[in-house]
């Protein structure tokens, strides 16, 4: 490589570099895998060192990654943070021990090994046993001071009550979210709609990095410490430190072990390789540390690394297997995520079946075409990915895969928004996840409440077609005969290609005979699956007869469904299935004419919506037997309660109805905000984007969003409707004092001016949120409100103090902020 090629490759690695680090430390987001972010790091590396002149003081060589953000006030680290060393192969570690053994001049040291952890790091400043301050690594000369939200971590100790415990001293360690809260955090994500949060570490630091403590207080982060620092801590070793931390009562992990050769730490690695899937956090590797402070001392540090320190990472393990298909799924805002369904293969001790494919733009990238056998990989990610397509095993002629261009949902074309990789169906009213999720946050406890209205119950309501709208809700009133008996679950049909409904075989042997429990009906039938359909038949007459179960009547029953099989043998094409109407025959067979029933079954959903269809009238033994086909059925008290909290709910006032009708970007407090601004639905409608845009909180994007609910028909249809069944479309008289939460148990100050608010309205405002306003300077403060021209000598008291000051920017971004969560 020339010198010219040399210097273009370096500033082409060392902008894609500083691109991947500020994703990776400053938006907690990843576009490539650690393994190919290192060779990146590491083609860097060699190049400097082979045309040394092109080293330049600010390559992403000799810096540590982080930096440092401007919503923290920054602190600067007594002792450097510095990164680690990192390899993925064992030839480099014994290289490394080689270094050691060589800048030691002997070999009689010892490592301690200890699982790398995959989180965030962070610095506690301990001080007469109080903890003090709490810091990101930031660039490693400073970093963020988040310790309010590092105080909200349940097992950091506070204050350290021992005999042994130094005037001063640091600690380090590793935030994570241990990955069973991840999970969860991320099921209640995709519950509500939003997007997944893409692995634990990015979790944890976005976590770590929130403006409000309180929020940071229900994301269960948890840590793991495995350094001591300090004058005269009164350790020489490295394992002594451990053990005395662990005493005074931080978390440490009891995954490590000392090794005295290489030998015995490559041991240690194979050991954990498979085991550290079980742990309760992500680990991407092992790192080796010497464990005698005099010889780190004597081996010393590179610019950002430690010389006495090696980490090896795990290299994500990798298989190999072939596409079936691809999934699009439509979420409750309208995206749609592309899902990879592969042919089940092993992966780092999981089977795996599917695979995220992101977006559009990701299947371009990779060329996938179908049926091609790929690669996935599960790196820092709990969903694996898919990482290359193996082209040496392209079938001939497989056709490359496309885009959809319609939902498949709804059937209405998708589209891109400017700048996002994302497709979204726009259909927002008709299309069946999209009218789940707005109806779903029309009834939550925010908005209009109605708590006996859950998303099953939803969900069946909208499947069954009894409502496609939340103004439907308030027509349920009419229905409630018909919903007697409405099925909750419709796991036991299948639906086939020409529209047919069928039913499991044994919810209609359950229904068709007596005294035998849907237990025993299971147990057999999965006994005697290899058997084909009517041999089945045959052998549960035998059993019944061995059973002595209502014999006659049982076996009858079954005769007849054979017979009316053999008579429908056209319609028999779904395995362990039965059409509806070839079971309802039997039952309604002298009622109505077969062709009438088979009609329904191809127009509805469930045995309740085909038998109101039909319109007949039944004896209720015959009622009792169908609703044995059935699955949890709507009794009569789960109607009434629906009905009472329906009622109920037209109680709520004006400012929940704003904000349960959906316009997009309202969140609770600019509801109250404008509904206390306008005072009605018309007013809001009639505003101009001047008005608009007068009020604190409301931006272009929220003028465009109201613009956008009323000029859609279906909304304003909807709004007349709820308003002629007495919901609240504007303010009644009354003190409006409550405005949020997002300040409760805050202390607060507002100094110098303010550019949207007046003295007495800023102590209103913090009050209307939960907040307390204090009038002085005190250490009590939690933080104080910057304004313009604030006094320098009030300024340097809250400094001594150590109490935040904020700007009034940040202080709205606080409360909306919060909304938003
Ligand atoms: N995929 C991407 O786009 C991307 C971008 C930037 C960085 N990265 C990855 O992140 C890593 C970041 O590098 P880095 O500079 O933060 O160093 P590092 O994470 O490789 O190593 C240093 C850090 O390890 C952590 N650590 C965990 N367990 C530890 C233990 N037992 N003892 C000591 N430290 C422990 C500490 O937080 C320490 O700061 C790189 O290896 C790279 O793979 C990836
Ligand atoms: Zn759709």
């Amino acid at each position: 490589m020339t010198h010219l090629e040399a210097a273009a490759r370096i500033a082409q690695l060392t902008k894609e570099i500083n691109h991947h680090n500020h994703l990776y430390y400053q938006e907690s987001r990843i576009e490539i895998s650690d393994f190919e972010f290192d060779r990146l790091l590491e083609e860097l590396v060699k190049l400097e060192r082979e045309f040394p002149d092109l080293l330049k003081s600010d390559s992403p060589s000799q810096r540590v990654g982080g930096t440092i953000t401007k919503e923290f006030q920054t602190v600067e680290h007594e002792y450097r943070m510095l990164s680690l060393g990192n390899t993925y192969t064992i030839e480099e570690l014994r290289a490394f021990d080689e270094r050691v053994v060589k800048g030691l001049g002997r070999s009689d040291y010892e490592y301690f090994c200890e699982m790398k952890f995959d989180g965030v790091a962070i610095s506690l400043v301990y001080e007469n046993g109080q903890l003090v301050r709490a810091v990101t690594r930031g660039d490693g000369n400073k970093g963020d001071d988040v310790t309010a939200n590092v105080k909200t971590i349940r097992n950091i100790p506070l204050s350290i009550k021992a005999a042994n415990v130094p005037t001063k001293f640091e600690v380090r360690g590793e935030i994570f979210l241990p990955i069973k809260e991840f999970e969860k955090i991320n099921a209640e994500k995709e519950a509500k709609g939003e997007a997944p949060m893409a692995n634990p570490r990015n979790a944890a630091s976005g976590t770590l990095k929130m403006q409000d403590s309180s929020v940071v207080a229900k994301r269960r982060l948890n840590c793991y410490f495995y350094q001591l620092l300090g004058e005269n801590i009164g350790v020489t070793k490295h394992d002594e430190a451990i053990h005395l931390i662990e005493s005074w009562g931080f978390n440490v992990s009891p995954t490590y072990k000392k090794a005295t050769t290489i030998d015995e730490v490559l041991d240690y690695i194979e050991d954990w390789r498979e085991k550290r899937y079980l742990l309760p956090l992500d680990t991407d590797g092992v790192v080796l540390k010497i464990n005698d402070y005099d010889q780190r001392e004597e081996l010393g540090f590179t610019a950002k690394t430690p010389r006495w320190a090696i980490a090896y990472k795990y290299k994500a393990e990798s298989a190999e297997t072939e596409l079936l298909s691809i999934t699009y799924q439509v979420g409750r805002t309208g995206a749609i995520t592309p899902v990879a369904n592969l042919a089940p293969v092993q992966l780092a001790g999981t089977t795996v079946k599917r695979a995220s494919l992101h977006n559009a733009n990701e299947i371009e990238r990779l060329d996938i075409h179908e049926r091609d056998f790929v690669y996935v990989e599960k790196g820092g990610e709990i969903i694996p990915k898919i990482t290359a397509v193996n082209p040496v095993r392209r079938k001939a002629g497989a056709p490359p895969i496309h885009y959809i261009t319609t939902c498949p949902e709804c059937g209405t074309g998708l589209v891109r928004k400017e700048g996002e990789a994302k497709h979204y169906c726009p259909n927002a009213v008709g299309c069946p996840p999209q009218v789940l999720g707005r109806i779903e946050h029309f009834v939550s406890k925010r908005a209009m409440d109605i708590d006996s209205l859950g998303t099953e119950r939803i969900r069946a309501l909208i499947d069954q077609g009894f409502i496609s709208s939340y103004a439907d809700i308030y027509d349920l009133d009419n229905k409630q005969q018909e919903l007697l008996g409405l099925e909750m679950s419709q796991d036991q049909y299948e639906r086939e290609v020409s529209g047919l409904l069928y039913i499991s075989l044994e919810k209609a042997l359950f229904a068709l005979t007596e005294g035998i429990s849907y237990k025993q009906i299971q147990d057999f039938l999965l006994e005697n699956n290899h058997l084909p359909l009517r041999d089945r038949l045959r052998a549960f007459q035998v059993q019944i007869r061995s059973w002595k179960k209502k014999v006659p009547a049982n076996v009858g029953m079954v005769d007849f469904l054979l017979q009316n099989l053999d008579s429908h043998q056209d319609l028999m094409k779904v395995e362990d299935y039965v059409p509806v109407a070839v079971v309802l025959e039997i039952f309604l067979g002298r009622r109505v004419e077969f062709d009438r029933i088979l009609e329904a079954s191809k127009k509805h959903g469930t045995v309740h919506t085909i038998l109101l269809d039909l319109q007949l009238t039944l004896p209720d033994e015959i009622n009792e037997r169908i609703k044995k086909l059935k699955a949890n059925t709507f009794q009569e008290g789960v109607i009434s309660n629906m009905m009472e909290g329906i009622f109920k709910s037209k109680e709520q006032h004006f400012e929940k109805v704003l904000f349960a009708i959906g316009i997009r970007n309202i969140g609770e407090n600019t509801a109250v905000l404008l509904a206390k601004h306008f005072g009605s639905i018309e007013k809001l409608q009639e505003a101009t984007t001047e008005e608009l845009l007068e009020i604190n909180g409301v931006g272009e994007t929220l003028v465009h969003s109201i613009r956008e609910f009323f000029a859609q028909p279906e909304n304003l249809e909807h709004i007349a409707r709820l308003k002629a069944q007495g919901l609240k479309f504007e303010m009644e008289e009354r003190e409006l004092t409550q405005l949020g939460n997002a300040l409760a148990g805050k202390r607060i100050l507002a100094s110098g001016k303010l550019q949207n608010f007046k003295r007495d309205e800023i102590v209103d405002f913090v009050q209307a949120h939960g907040g307390q306003y204090i009038s002085s300077v005190s250490k009590n403060l939690d933080f104080i409100i910057e304004g313009e021209e604030m006094g320098p000598s009030k300024k340097e008291k809250a400094q001594k103090l150590g109490v935040p000051l904020i700007s009034e920017e940040e202080f709205l971004r606080l409360v909306n902020g919060y909304e938003k969560t």
